[in-house]
């Protein structure tokens, strides 16, 4: 730590950790285990995404199987080049929408790798049972395909048939190569991609899309608990999204499900608390045959509103949540109009790296007076505001795939499940302690993220138990302490 410590640009350190990572694996986990708030940042957002956009040109050696066009036909043979055999979650991209910076090619590798690094850290995942796996489908980025340092196909992506066949390949072989228990995450897909493969797939593969499923989880999570401060119940409030992408529909989806479960009412009616706005205006009915299918639940009956201000004027709600990949789109008047006509406005800026959030911690709780609940997708600093310090929580999928991976992996279980990601955010939300909420935070601090992820696994197990989606038997009595001795634990071995 005091070298890591050493270097004052953020890449640097994410460099020296690379290195360590390749060079002792081992203490690279000791550090991010010991000190996660302060190294969270380097090995994940924002600095990963720095990383991607410049990966070509700080390329020290390869981290992670890279599968592409050219491998069409033997990607069996070429999974089973990987060292290790025995593997339990796949992280799979394929370049095209990494965190809010776009298309960015098989430079993307940087965000399979750094979530694995977190499901070791984070959940106690074997580092041997992950890989890390960039499907390279070429890029559409013309910076990149210019570039002397770009490592990956220089063609523009394929598309249609040939797109679905090579990832169907890819499907098949890790099934052949490793059974029907690994996990495989879908991270950072482009929208057009991300919903059909979770359909296609889900149920044949254990497969888990990140940023539909896991950040719906986590959203939820810190929603439940907001309740708390804000009162009600979920049913009593009204959301509103800029961005109806993978992460917008997906809390949305996810809201409406436990509205519905807690109500009795459809789904169909619970979704009517849901209001999406993306770059054309609001989503109402009389757009519905231009959307695209996986914003056509959202399309309620209301005039048509062009801007996001009006939207909030109009529809008024209580939750207000960025999801677009734009950064400062949550101006000063939409947070204004939030805190007119709310005590305490839930604002969520949920895009990645800190350059593409919504707004910043200072911005929401300046504009709000300090009244506003506020967690945004990558850290920023605590905040003062008129003598109070007020803390911003990370609202990020890394509190939630850790630990549904562990839960999953430790029940033997063969399919997700809406109910585990429900029982994720239960899990998640009651770890937040009244101590968290005096600070402003609807998430509890990532320094307890092993203990955290010990209870999400124990719940999503249990999950799988219930459904009989579970494989692993007998199961085991206490669930929570079974998670906690399947974690790995970055210890030399002594020798004899
Ligand atoms: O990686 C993160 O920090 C969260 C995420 O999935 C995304 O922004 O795509
Ligand atoms: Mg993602």
């Amino acid at each position: 730590m005091h070298i890591i410590r050493q270097y004052q640009v953020p890449l640097q350190k994410y460099m020296a950790m690379m290195d360590l990572q390749e060079s002792n694996e081992k203490l690279f986990y000791k550090l991010l285990i010991d000190n996660v708030e302060e190294m969270l940042p380097i090995v994940y957002t924002p600095t990963v995404g720095e990383a991607c956009q410049k990966y070509g040109s700080i390329f020290g050696r390869p981290q992670g199987l890279y599968i592409s066009l050219k491998e069409k036909g033997c990607i069996h043979e070429v999974l089973r080049n990987w060292p290790e055999k025995n593997i339990e979650v796949i992280v799979v991209t394929d370049g095209e929408r990494i965190l809010g910076l776009g298309d960015l090619g098989c430079q993307g590798m940087g965000i399979p790798v750094g979530k694995l690094a977190l499901y070791t850290a984070l959940g106690g995942v074997r580092p041997s049972a992950c890989l890390p796996v960039t499907i390279d489908v070429g890029t559409n980025n013309e910076n990149l395909l210019n570039d002397e340092y770009y490592i990956g196909l220089r063609q523009r992506r394929a598309t249609g048939q040939e797109y679905a066949e090579l990832l169907h390949e890819f499907m098949s072989a890790v099934k052949q190569t490793y059974g029907e228990k690994v996990l495989i995450q879908f991270e950072d897909f482009a929208n057009h991609n991300a919903f059909d493969l979770l359909a296609k797939y889900s149920t044949t593969h254990l497969v888990f899309n990140d940023d539909i499923q896991g950040t719906a989880s986590v959203v939820l999570a810190g929603l439940v608990a907001a309740l708390k401060v804000v009162g009600g119940t979920l049913a009593d409030h009204t959301f509103l999204f800029l961005g109806a992408g993978e992460a917008g529909t997906g809390i949305a989806e996810l809201i409406a499900l436990e509205i519905s479960k807690q109500t009795n009412m459809p789904v169909e009616e619970t979704r009517k608390k849901v209001w999406l706005v993306d770059s054309k205006g609001l989503i109402v009915s009389s757009r519905r045959e231009s959307l695209q299918h996986f914003k056509k639940p959202w399309a309620h009956e209301h005039e048509p509103v062009k801007t996001l201000l009006d939207a909030v004027n109009d529809i008024k709600p209580t939750v207000l949540i960025g999801t677009s990949g734009v950064g400062k789109t949550f101006t000063k008047e939409v947070i204004e109009a939030m805190a007119s006509f709310n005590e305490k406005p839930i604002i969520l800026s949920l895009s990645n790296p800190t350059s593409q959030s919504e707004c910043t911690a200072e911005e929401a709780y300046t504009w709000s007076q300090g009244r506003a609940i506020f967690a945004s997708g990558s850290p920023f600093a605590p905040f003062e505001y008129e003598g109070k310090t007020f803390m911003p929580g990370q609202a990020n999928n890394a509190y939630i795939f850790p630990g549904l991976g562990l839960g999953l992996i430790m029940s033997g279980a063969i399919r997700v499940h809406d109910d585990m990601l429900l029982a994720a955010s239960e899990a998640l939300a009651a770890q937040v302690t009244q101590e968290n909420f005096d600070q402003g935070l609807i998430y509890p601090p990532f320094k307890n993220i092993r203990k955290i992820s010990a209870e999400i696994a124990a719940k999503v197990a249990a999950k799988a138990y219930e459904l009989g989606l579970a494989t692993r038997v007998p199961p085991p009595r206490d669930l929570v302490k079974h998670a906690e001795s399947c974690m790995y634990s970055p210890a030399y071995r002594s020798y004899r």
